[in-house]
């Protein structure tokens, strides 16, 4: 990996650029193909499919044989694995939930909010390189707990264990539907495929550059998620082997991936640097590893300050704290998706099975946005109450507001009560 070392504050912007391509020229690509599927629907998610996956698809639904079959094709080890992974991110998303707080603002005057699943949901589950089961974990299980009504999944893979993960989330409909035509599909409906309210879920730009443009057309979506990245900020009680290891976790995700290295040693910094080539080789995915790296660097900086200022403003989907005083650190951390502290927190471990949600706002919108959390599922909805005598209290108030804005039907709203 490229190593700088004392970079002028003036060079941080053009050292901190992520990897990703002209979104002009993405959306270039990818609005002729929502435009397709908005008029041709189911045809032309076929003839994409082909084009962009080498894929026939004589059904584009999953039928319901497969689904259940799924669980027959994948090992015992895996399926304890995704059934203790399924526990410990209920566990933490359920931990989300909120009782409505009723507050009586004035005497007789009381206002909560209540929290409602969003009625249809579509879940993007990214299968181009790399079947991510862990993703249909990471939304089918907040859906869930949320109460959505109507959960749509769709993923360019047919791989069993989506399929097994998506049983377990009480995810029914599940299309063989990659990239932007995906999106599309979800955000106007197709003859098959049924229209959702929000869209969720990570995937590669021309997913992300879809989501963006499909909500310019008023279809909510959870957040900009697009190639996977990770910062590194470690001390000389890093181990060199473990940042590797951490730093390749990420890279491997893509070609566009980013990994940073932060550190305020040289000798972490080249010690790491000698793990990265020698972990590389053994990697079954080490030319899209190889092609990330060098897209990163590792920077070497005079003090924490430094450091702190240059992760701020990179805001990385998974910042990695491997220093000595961790936890301490990261209350200075105002911008980042998620953060792992200390030698033994791995960012592979949000990934699949602590419990925290791995989708996260990458390219800097972690400035932002949040990760996917129970939240993202939810409408708040907004109750109040006034008795008769609240209005007494509150009446002048809103009368006299809504005078001064010339609104005076909104104020009359008040005195034919005040005079009953
Ligand atoms: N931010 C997060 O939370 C998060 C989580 C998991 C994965 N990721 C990212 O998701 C991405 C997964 O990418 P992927 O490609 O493996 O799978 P993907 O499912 O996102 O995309 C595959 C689809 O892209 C479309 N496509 C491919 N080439 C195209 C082209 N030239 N023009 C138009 N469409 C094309 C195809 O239809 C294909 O089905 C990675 O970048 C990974 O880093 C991010
Ligand atoms: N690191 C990805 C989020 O950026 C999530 C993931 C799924 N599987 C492995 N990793
Ligand atoms: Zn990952």
């Amino acid at each position: 990996m490229k190593i700088i070392k004392f970079p002028d504050s003036s060079a941080y912007k053009a050292i901190l650029t992520r990897p990703v391509q002209d979104i002009s020229v993405i959306e270039q690509r990818v609005t002729p193909i929502l435009q397709k599927v908005k008029a041709e629907g189911d045809a032309a998610i076929r003839a994409f499919a082909l084009q962009f996956d080498k894929t026939v698809l004589d059904s584009l639904e999953m039928p319901e044989e497969s689904v259940k079959k799924a669980e027959s094709q994948l090992s015992d080890e895996l399926l304890k694995a995704i059934n203790q992974a399924y526990i410990n991110i209920y566990r933490f998303h359920e931990a989300q939930k909120q009782a409505p707080e009723k507050i009586e603002t004035m005497e007789g005057v009381t206002c909560w909010r209540k929290s409602v699943g969003i009625d249809k949901v579509g879940v993007y589950i990214p299968g181009g390189t790399a079947p991510l089961f862990s993703t249909v974990l990471m939304l089918g299980i907040p859906a869930k707990i949320a109460g959505c009504n109507e959960v749509v999944l769709c993923t360019p893979s047919d791989h069993p264990a989506i399929l097994y993960a998506a049983r377990l989330c009480g995810i029914t409909r599940i299309f063989r539907i990659g990239g932007a035509q995906a999106i599309a599909a979800m955000a106007y409906g197709t003859e098959t495929v049924p229209q959702v309210y929000k869209i969720f879920g990570p995937g590669n730009q021309y997913v992300t550059a879809a989501k963006m443009l499909v909500n310019k057309e008023g279809i909510a979506i959870d957040m900009p998620a697009g190639p996977s990245e990770v910062a590194v900020y470690a001390d000389d009680s890093a181990n060199p082997a473990f940042v590797a290891a951490d730093l390749l976790s990420q890279a491997e995700h893509g070609i566009d991936s980013q990994v940073l290295l932060v550190s305020t040693s040289e000798k972490l910094i080249e010690a790491t640097n000698q793990e990265l080539e020698k972990q590389l080789k053994a990697l079954p995915r080490a030319e899209f590893a190889a092609k990330a790296l060098e897209n990163s660097q590792a920077i070497l900086v005079e003090n924490e300050s430094v450091a702190l200022e240059m992760l701020n403003q990179y805001a990385a989907e998974h910042l990695i704290l491997s220093v000595e005083n961790a936890e301490e650190v990261s209350e200075k951390i105002y911008n980042a998706g998620s953060i792992f502290l200390g030698n033994y927190t791995p960012e592979s471990a949000g990934d699949y099975a602590s419990g925290t949600n791995h989708t996260l706002p990458t390219n800097g919108y972690a400035r932002a946005y949040s990760g996917v959390s129970l939240d993202t599922f939810v409408k708040k909805i907004t109750v109040q109450h006034i008795t008769r005598e609240g209005i007494h209290h509150l009446g002048q108030t809103i009368i006299e507001m809504a005078q001064a804005e010339s609104l005076e039907a909104h104020a009359n709203a008040v005195r034919v009560r005040l005079q009953s």
